[in-house]
Order: structure tokens, then sequence, then C-alpha cells
């Protein structure tokens, strides 16, 4: 199965045709129930990005959930941030309405790799913070673009979604891929004393909208 579209890049951006290819589909029964996978295929570079779908997403405010990958704390369980929180609790949100659909996009370390977010967690050892030590490193502050997220939500036929998320640059940068956005579903950041201060950085820095309670950085794990 193969379906191809062109796009055009993000608003305010010199025109950039880029291609996503829907590449597989199939039932994956999973602890939450049954849902659709679907993976998309970006033919330049290979890259593979991955949709989790329930119910029934072609229409209007589609609970929706654009999550960057994080292999540190989602398959080696880190606690230096919250994204496996987050992507546990989006996937709760979707089955619990029995609706939804959670696109995972392979932008690991707000897209600088495994590698360099590495080297940069050995930056941040040494005091600095996480915006800091992607600087040392040469990076901006987050790599990542919304564009292949809104070509994968149109190819699903969602029309509009109820954003989960926490960062306001992330919904403004899905906006600009064309994709309306009818509300914000609010996530919860759990804190613990190794990411409290990663959580806190992103709320003062970047203006994540994280309701943080000081009492849970005293929660181990
Ligand atoms: N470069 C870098 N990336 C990190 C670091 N910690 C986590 N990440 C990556 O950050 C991405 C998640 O982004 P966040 O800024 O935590 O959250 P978000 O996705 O923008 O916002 P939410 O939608 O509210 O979750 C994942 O790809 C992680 O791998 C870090 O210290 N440095
Ligand atoms: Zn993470």
């Amino acid at each position: 199965m193969s379906n191809v579209v062109a796009v055009t890049g993000r608003k305010g951006q010199p025109h950039r045709k880029s291609r996503i290819e829907l590449y597989g589909e199939a039932p994956l029964p999973t602890a939450r129930g049954l849902f659709r996978t679907v993976v998309f295929r970006e033919p330049e570079s290979g890259a593979e990005h991955v949709a989790m779908v329930m119910g029934d997403v072609a229409g209007d405010a589609v609970p929706a959930r654009i999550h960057s990958e994080c292999l540190t704390s989602e398959v080696l369980g880190s606690l230096k941030c919250d994204c496996r929180a987050q992507l546990d609790r989006a996937l709760d949100y979707i089955a619990e309405r029995g609706r939804g659909v959670l696109l995972y996009l392979r932008q690991e370390g707000r897209g600088i790799g495994l590698g360099n977010k590495i080297r940069a967690y050995a930056l941040q050892a040494q005091g600095h913070d996480t915006y800091e030590a992607n600087r040392l490193l040469g990076f901006p502050d987050d790599l990542r673009r919304y564009d292949v997220a809104a070509d994968m939500l149109r190819l699903l036929g969602v029309r509009s979604v109820e954003l989960i998320t926490n960062n306001p640059e992330k919904l403004r940068g899905l906006v600009d891929a064309g994709v309306p956005v009818k509300g914000r579903i609010q996530l919860p950041s759990p804190a613990n004393p190794f990411n409290v201060e990663y959580l806190r950085v992103k709320r003062e820095r970047t203006g994540h909208l994280i309701e943080l309670d000081e009492d849970d950085s005293a929660l181990a794990g």
C-alpha cells in the first residue's frame, strides 16, 4: 500500500517540497485495547514514523498526541525526563475515550539524535541545563519540525485536533503546518529528584505549561 503526498514547508519559511508515504498498517492489540498502527516513511531519509490510531479519526476535534522519541526513558527507564509518563498518559487518555491518535515521531533528543542527546547529558552532569548543553554542542534549543506530523494527520483523515501537550511551541508549529487546533489537553508531568530541574527549565525557558508540584520533587522515581 502506498499513498504519497507532496507538501510545502512551514509558514514563513522558504518553499520546501517534502514527501511522506503511508507505508504499512495493521491492527495492534495492546494492554489498552485494539489500536491500528500505521507506519509512515520519509522516502528521502528513510525515517519511519508511527501512528497509533483508535476509533474513527477521520473528522474534527480528534484527541491527538504528537510525541517525540525518547529511547532513554521509554525503553531504558531513565528518570531524567517526563517523556515515558507522557507517552503512557496520552495513550491512556485515547484508550479511555476510544478515539484518538498518537504520532510517534523519530525526533530523538528534540531532533539532535540519541548520540548527541547523550553528549548533552554529559554536559548536564557538569552543571549545564538542557538548553545550554544543546548550544555548547552547536545546536539550537529545539530542531523538531511538525510538517511531517501534519502530513500524517491529513493522510489519516484528521481535520482538526485537540492537542495533548504542555508545549506552546508544538501547538504553534502544528498550526503553522496547517492543522487547526481546537483545544489543548494538559498532561501531568510527574516530578522526581532527577527531572525536577529539567521540568523547571522547560517551564521557565520555553514556556511549557507545566504545573510543577514542588512536593513531587521529594519523591524518588
Ligand atoms: N536535546 C535534549 N533533548 C532532550 C533532553 N531531555 C529530553 N529530550 C528530548 O526531548 C523530547 C521531548 O521534548 P520535551 O521538550 O520534553 O517535551 P515536548 O514534547 O516538547 O512537550 P510535551 O508535548 O508537553 O511533552 C524527546 O525527544 C526527548 O528525547 C535533553 O536534555 N536534551
Ligand atoms: Zn525523555
